[in-house]
């Protein structure tokens, strides 16, 4: 499937210079959203996935269902304040400004497998937070999958010490 075809590109947004990659044309697809999910499941199915760490916002939405087929749990890495137990939080510089991620303190069992989702991945910085909070639980943190790889942004190479994969690159 051509998978590019689906995704719809705006230019200076959220900023002048960005050139948004937008997955809600993805989304909008029957046949596009199950065939991402799908490939995603083939990859990830049967290598004893305990949980999918989604990240806030659109890592949500190929997170959970993601998890739902792999018969896993699902747990939200979200922004500052959202999460309303007790929180791990670590802060990281964004493509366009800086944020950061918590996730609950009880969230993942000690020694579980987690594989942490988002829909894109660009400086990385987002998705090593994002690890750094499930190594703070005691979890086991089995690889990262997204849809969307910006190359060029070398996000890659901040998480090299975990595999990493993606459906569609540019
Ligand atoms: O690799 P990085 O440079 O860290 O950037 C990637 C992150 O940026 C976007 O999220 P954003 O913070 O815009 O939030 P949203 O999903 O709520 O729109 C995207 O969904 C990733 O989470
Ligand atoms: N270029 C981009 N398009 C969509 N989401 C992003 N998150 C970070 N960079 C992005």
């Amino acid at each position: 499937m051509d998978l590019k075809a689906l995704i719809r590109e705006i230019p200076d947004f959220p900023k002048p210079g960005i050139l948004f990659r937008d997955i809600t044309t993805l989304l909008q697809s029957p046949e596009g959203l199950s065939f991402v999910i799908e490939q995603l499941v083939h990859r990830f199915d049967g290598q004893g996935i305990d949980y999918v760490a989604g990240i806030e916002s659109r890592g949500f939405l190929f997170g959970t269902p993601l998890a739902c087929r792999l018969s896993a749990g699902f747990v939200p890495v979200r922004k500052p304040g959202k999460l309303p137990a007790e929180v791990h939080s670590m802060s990281y510089d964004l493509e366009y400004g800086t944020d950061a991620l918590e996730i609950h303190q009880d969230a993942l069992r000690p020694q579980s497998r987690v594989l942490i989702v988002d829909d894109l991945l660009a400086t990385g910085g987002t998705a090593q937070a994002a690890a750094k909070l499930v190594q703070k639980t005691q979890a086991q943190l089995v690889g990262f999958a997204f849809i969307i790889e910006l190359e060029d942004l070398g996000g890659r190479q901040k998480l090299d010490s975990h595999p990493v994969m993606s459906l569609i690159q540019y």
